[in-house]
């Protein structure tokens, strides 16, 4: 199976505790897991990914978390092809802000659109994101080993 690929953006580093916990849960599995801060990507650096998730907070009034805000401006412009890459987003975010995980429903809509494919559907955590993600977690790796069976490897 391919690795694992574990994008974060964070203003104050939940999404990034996040993104750390699901590596060693990812290697508990027996995945091999990267951890990668999607302020020092580039969209085109998303071509060779197989499998993928995207861990990220909103700021602002729906905004990426400023390291990310460029990589996100050009993911929106770039004319990119994700037909190869299988991915989940788990967004943190604030009930109290009107455009609740505004950032990660973009996101997720704009990897659908260059025609990535999703594992799970997109999952908004609110401040509570430490309660929810154990069960996030279970779904993710039960999906992921799903993928791995009908894959045969
Ligand atoms: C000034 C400010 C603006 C925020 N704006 C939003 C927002 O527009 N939408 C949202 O869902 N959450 C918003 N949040 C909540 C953060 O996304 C949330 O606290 C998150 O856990 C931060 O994760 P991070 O440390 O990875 O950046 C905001 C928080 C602050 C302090």
């Amino acid at each position: 199976m391919p690795d694992l690929h574990i994008h974060f953006a964070t203003m104050t580093g939940n999404a990034e505790t996040v993104a750390t916990d699901t590596q060693s849960r990812a290697t508990d599995e027996g995945w091999t897991a990267h951890v990668h801060d999607l302020g020092d990507l580039t969209p085109q650096d998303l071509t060779d990914r197989e499998l993928a998730v995207f861990i990220v907070s909103t700021w602002g009034d729906g905004e990426p978390p400023d390291d990310a805000a460029d990589f996100w401006y050009a993911l929106e412009e770039a004319n990119l092809d994700l037909s190869g890459m299988r991915f989940a987003v788990f967004g943190l975010g604030d009930k109290d802000y009107t455009e609740f995980n505004g950032f990660a429903r973009q996101l997720d809509a704009r990897l659908a659109t260059l025609g990535a494919t999703r594992l799970l559907d997109r999952f908004d955590a609110d401040l509570d994101f430490d309660e929810t993600f154990p069960a996030w977690a279970d779904r993710f790796f039960t999906r992921l080993a799903v993928e791995r069976e009908t894959s045969g490897t």
